[in-house]
């Protein structure tokens, strides 16, 4: 295969991938020319702020095609339009044949959350000392038990959910507020809880929620944010520290009596601003931290 690779200003992006699309474009990707340096853009469309935009200011669109005269035809046709102002060709590459499937295997291996409790892809055998185990593989979603938010909401989970010994579920009723792949609902319903409600502001996460439970015989009920109803036990969140703030007085009012908040995608920075948010309701203190994020928890 061959890549067409094009540099492109913002307000060109969505353009220039349609006439690339048109043009036979077997994929085409947007990347940050600025990624990892100092002129790195983020773009967000969480709620308080800017609203997501097709790209960065320095965009690098990349199509893939099946063959050199493909990619060279499609420069030839676009460097002539007038939306391609602006941009500039970066050139056609060769792509080498690889087994993509295998690739992408290999960079998720089996995870630990605890010593026995573990998140395993699909086409890895279950580790020996996994006693308890959520079956994932990456998908749309966010949450595949690499990164610290999630790792901390999992171990939280198995500290305070049902050990082998214990009598009924010290979770009870869940909520997971942005569930992404369901990874944390999942969680829960492994260590005890039953009654498990997981929302999400993105169809495709509550879709793949829906799809992981399946996979690994859990019954919770997924759906939108509006879905979530009435006081639970165990509120958990792992969003970001912005929509988090928004949401203080919502998910504030989910939290039954004696019942626990959980939030992260908290940066360190960043726990004295969460802390005031959510004052009025609760008081959030940080329960644990890795590589730079925290858990902060809170009992009402
Ligand atoms: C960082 S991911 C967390 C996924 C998973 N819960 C985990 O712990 O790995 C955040 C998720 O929150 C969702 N989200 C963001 N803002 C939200 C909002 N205002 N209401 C509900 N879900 C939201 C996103 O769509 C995304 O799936």
């Amino acid at each position: 295969m061959f890549e067409l690779s094009l540099m492109c200003p913002e307000d060109r992006i969505e353009a220039v991938s349609d006439a690339l699309d048109a043009l036979d474009a077997l994929s085409v990707s947007v990347e940050d020319a600025d990624a990892q340096t100092d002129a790195e853009q983020a773009l967000f469309g969480e709620p308080g702020m800017p609203p997501p935009k097709d790209g960065w200011q320095r965009s690098r669109v990349v199509a893939l095609f099946p063959s050199e005269v493909g990619a060279r035809e499609a420069q030839q046709l676009l460097v002539v339009q007038d939306f391609f102002a602006g941009c500039q060709v970066l050139g056609v590459a060769h792509v080498p044949e690889q087994d993509w499937v295998r690739l992408t295997q290999s960079q998720f291996a089996p995870v630990d959350i605890t010593p026995d409790f573990w998140i395993v892809p699909t086409w890895h055998e279950l580790p020996a000392e996994a006693k308890r185990s959520i079956r994932l593989d990456p998908g749309l979603a966010f949450g595949t038990g690499t990164h610290p938010t999630t790792r901390m909401c999992l171990r939280w989970i198995a500290r305070n959910g049902a050990s082998e010994s214990s009598m009924g579920n010290p979770l009870g009723r869940v909520l997971d507020y942005g569930c992404g792949s369901g990874i944390l609902a999942i969680g829960a319903a492994k260590f005890g809880a039953t009654d498990i409600d997981a929302v999400d502001i993105d169809p495709a996460a509550v879709e793949s929620t829906a799809l992981n439970a399946q996979a690994n015989d859990v019954r919770l009920h997924a759906g939108l944010p509006d879905k979530a109803r009435g006081e639970y036990q165990t509120v958990l969140a792992n969003i970001l520290a912005t929509p988090l703030r928004v949401l203080a007085p919502l998910l504030c009012s989910h939290v039954a009596p004696g019942g626990n908040l959980v939030l992260a995608g908290i940066l360190e920075r960043q726990a004295e601003e969460l802390k005031e948010a959510y004052a009025p309701w609760l008081q959030l203190d940080v329960a644990d931290t890795e590589d730079g994020w925290i858990l902060m928890t809170a009992r009402r």
